[in-house]
């Protein structure tokens, strides 16, 4: 299964630039979390400071005990091998074969021989669907494949945790949507805990098991996607509803009087926003251990959540046919 990352009061800087300051989020072990944010507002920093890559000037990313920021650089290094990272360009070396990329880290970090190098890249390669492609090059395959190998390479030392930066970037739709049921397929394979920072609504809408979002150097909200997704943070409805009108400038943020004058000339909302449900892994694979899981920790914090969120939590357990669940008086506490 998949590990617990804890984050806790976050704070990053470049010199007098500050990124983002006090994230504190748990993304939970073997589930998928999404990270979103309008470009700029350091979500690949994130990523890179889960890892250790960065190092934040206050707070602390702890996994398996291991403080990520200011433990020892042993410890570090150690868990860091827990990691598998997609880069959001597959990152792959241009001169080599799929076949010798993917197989990079196994003979960078590990003392297998060739044969066994063989049967778990070419295992990976076919988890990724690129049997046959091996021994092609990264500039003769399309930028969907390239992504592909990408994931593919990212799996090889068994990874417990996966970071995605930007899976999508530079797919068409219909490649985005197989890409979404990749990593789906995969958590159900692998059960491990998963995050991906996108911009893309669909992936956003439906891979996640919870979505965060970075905007103003803050973290606006990080918990069950139901929440972000039924939020009316003014940020949060703008991006879901990728219109111009919001706090989301197009180079800098905007004044007041702009944001209020745009308010006024937004029509009222038809109803509560459209929550499509997340993606089932595809036929043949396993179903995913994470959603039992979930669903004992979600229903678990019912209470804290807003109305609209618990709503379409309820609704969404009852649709999934959740009979033997006793859900939490609704219409009580919050
Ligand atoms: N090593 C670095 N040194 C100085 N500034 C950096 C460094 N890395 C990132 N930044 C700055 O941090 C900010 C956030 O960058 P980051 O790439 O994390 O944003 P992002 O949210 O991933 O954006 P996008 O969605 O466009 O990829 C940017 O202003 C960037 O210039």
């Amino acid at each position: 299964m998949g590990i617990e990352v804890v984050v806790e009061g976050l704070t990053k800087s470049f010199g007098k630039q500050n990124i983002w300051q006090d994230v504190t989020l748990t993304l939970p072990a073997g589930e998928v979390s999404v990270m979103l944010g309008p470009s700029g507002t350091g979500k690949t920093v994130f990523l890179k400071s889960l890892i250790g890559l960065l190092k934040p000037e206050h707070g602390r990313v702890l996994i398996n005990g291991v403080d990520m920021v200011n433990g020892p650089e042993r410890d570090i290094f150690e868990t860091r091998k827990l990691f598998g990272l997609m880069f959001q360009d597959g990152a792959l070396f241009g001169s080599m074969s799929l076949f010798d990329n993917i197989a990079f880290p196994l003979r960078e970090h590990t003392r297998k021989k060739e044969s066994e190098i063989r049967r778990v890249v070419m295992e990976r390669i076919e988890v990724v669907g690129l049997l046959g492609a091996e021994g092609k090059l990264p500039g003769e395959i399309s930028g969907g494949m390239r992504k592909r190998a990408g994931l593919a390479r990212a799996l090889v030392l068994d990874p417990q945790i996966i970071l995605c930066d930007e899976p999508d970037s530079g797919l068409d739709p219909v490649r985005t949507a197989y890409i979404s049921q990749l990593l789906i397929d995969l958590n159900a394979q692998i059960d491990a805990t998963m995050l991906i920072v996108t911009h893309n609504l669909d992936i956003a809408a439906t891979v996640p098991d919870n979505m965060g979002m970075l905007f103003r150097r803050e973290l606006v909200t990080f918990g069950p996607r139901e929440v972000l997704l039924t939020s009316d943070e003014p940020v949060v409805a703008q991006f879901l509803a990728a219109r111009r009108e919001g706090p989301i400038g197009m180079s800098e943020e905007k004044d007041a009087a702009t944001l209020a004058a745009e308010a006024a000339a937004l029509p009222e909302p038809a109803g509560p926003r459209e929550i499509v449900p997340q993606l089932e892994p595809s036929p043949g694979m396993p179903p995913r251990r994470a959603v039992m899981r979930r669903r004992e920790r979600v229903l678990g914090m019912l209470d804290r959540l807003p109305p609209a969120a618990r709503a379409a939590i309820e609704r969404t357990y009852a649709a999934s046919g959740a009979a033997t669940l006793t859900l939490p008086t609704s219409g009580s506490g919050s």
